[in-house]
């Protein structure tokens, strides 16, 4: 079966590149030319580990190729991944505008049979709704299915996490349908939960959901454990050794960011509303991790007497480690927040880059930590890539004016950072 992928972002390139390694003939399509022609000279447009490699790899063998052609790439191929973004709209919904376009295009397009599967986190009811469009965009009838098949990879390790999936879900009508889909996916071993099309949809938004619950809950105690002198990551440590709990998603911090998690738990947040009924629990994941910042803003602001004219250098700028994505990150909302108090900002990150209407003459990106940290009154650690954990301290300490640190990852070791000199302060560890 040849594949056709629409939608060249994270998402689209790793399951193209994972469906190529896995033997099938893929397409990509997106209507961003630029894209297109970058993957097709072998250079992928974000950095995601592993990606590159694999993209040779298939490029030369033949097993993929990009176009910003609809019509020829929606005719040649009997399988369609949908790829394409869900942002935010203003009311937290998600916005479909892409799908729909897509949508519409494989109506229009497409002259015989597909199986058209819905990788994109999309809301319930939404494979129905394209049934409808596709339909409507069709000049003559031509038969079709449509499943929803969401997409659980993190940034950072996305290949790992598609060619590794915990499950694959498939939500469905029609059982052919579903056994291509399985065929598909035969070579991975992982185990198949198959139901209908919204609760696929379902499963996605509520598994991102969970997830966030968890990081919430453990930063919410993380501010009773500053109060009451005990240390976050003992507590979670001794939590997860149940197995019934487990160590994932219990790292303390300055809040989740990323292109999913917040925009994901407004949208179900907004389905619930839609449904006349509520997630009283989720309204609170979200209102702990939106006052995260400005918690920790204040008590950093405390710490220093006051941020003005102070030299405050960011480490991070990406929402997580291995990721070149800003979308969401919290290092963004730091930076904007002691920028208004008058800081003056050197920036570090090993890959991300700040965007250029963010750079001024307060907000510079530089391209050391060396030169992050020179002369600077505060460091302030935004996520834990390694090479700040495994950075050292004691020579960083000798370029910088004073000696304050705030880990908002809590991934340094603050005991050893005190024999330093530095005065260290974690998230939840007093
Ligand atoms: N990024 C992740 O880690 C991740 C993981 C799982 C699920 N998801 C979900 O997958 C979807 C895609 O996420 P992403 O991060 O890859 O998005 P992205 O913004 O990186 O990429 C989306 C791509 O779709 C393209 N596009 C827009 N309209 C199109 C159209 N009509 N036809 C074809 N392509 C079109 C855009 O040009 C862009 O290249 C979202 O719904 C997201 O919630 C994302
Ligand atoms: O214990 C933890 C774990 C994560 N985070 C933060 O949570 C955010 C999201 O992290 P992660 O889930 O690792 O990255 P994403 O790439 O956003 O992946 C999430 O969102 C994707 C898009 O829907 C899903 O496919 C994945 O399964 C889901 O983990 C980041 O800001 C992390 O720093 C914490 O603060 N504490």
């Amino acid at each position: 079966m040849n594949i056709l992928i629409m939608g060249l972002g994270y998402v689209g390139v790793t399951t193209g590149l994972v469906f190529a390694e896995l033997g099938w003939k893929v397409t990509g399509y997106d209507p961003d030319r630029q894209k297109v022609e970058s993957l097709s000279q072998g250079a992928l447009t974000f950095y995601e580990p592993g990606l590159d490699t694999l993209l040779d790899k298939h490029l030369a063998a033949g097993n993929i190729r990009f176009t910003a052609k609809p019509g020829i790439a929606i005719r040649e191929n009997r399988v369609i991944f949908l790829c394409v973004g869900t942002p935010s709209n203003e009311d937290g919904s998600a916005n479909l505008q892409y799908i729909r376009q897509a949508a519409e295009n494989i109506g229009k397009l497409m002259r015989e049979y597909k199986l058209i599967a819905v990788k994109s986190t999309v809301p319930v009811e939404t494979n129905q709704k394209l049934a409808q469009w596709i339909q409507a965009a069709q000049p003559s009838p031509v038969s079709f299915d449509l499943v929803s098949n969401p997409e659980f990879l993190r940034e950072g390790s996305a290949l790992q996490d598609a060619l590794h999936p915990d499950r694959i879900i498939i939500g469905g009508h029609n059982s052919l349908a579903i056994k291509q889909m399985k065929a598909l996916y035969a070579q991975l071993n992982s185990p198949y939960f198959i139901t209908e099309p919204k609760t696929a949809e379902l499963i996605k938004y509520a598994s991102n959901a969970f997830l966030a619950t968890k990081i919430s809950y453990v930063n919410e105690l993380a501010r009773l454990c500053d109060k009451i002198g005990v240390n976050i990551s003992d507590v979670t440590e001794g939590m997860g050794m149940d197995r019934r709990i487990g160590h994932h998603f219990l790292k303390a911090g300055i809040g989740y960011g990323g292109s999913c998690f917040p925009k994901d738990i407004h949208a179900l947040l907004h389905m619930a509303s839609e449904y006349e009924t509520s997630l009283s629990i989720l309204e609170q994941v979200n209102q702990v991790n939106q006052t995260q910042i400005p918690h920790f803003i204040g008590i950093w602001e405390h710490k220093l007497s006051s941020f003005f004219g102070k030299k405050v250098a960011i480490l991070g700028i990406s929402f997580k480690p291995e990721t070149d994505d800003i979308r969401e990150a919290p290092s963004i909302a730091i930076m904007k927040t002691l920028l208004d108090k008058e800081a003056e900002l050197k920036v570090h990150d090993p890959i991300a880059k700040l965007p250029a209407g963010m750079q001024s003459e307060r907000l510079q990106q530089v391209n050391t930590l060396e030169e992050a940290v020179y002369g600077c009154d505060a460091v302030i650690l935004c996520s834990e890539w390694e090479q700040y954990r495994a950075a050292d301290w004691a020579r960083l300490k000798t370029l910088m004016s004073g000696c304050t640190v705030f880990d908002g990852r809590n991934v340094l070791d603050g005991n050893r950072m005190a024999e330093l000199g530095y005065f260290y302060h974690g998230t939840g560890n007093h």
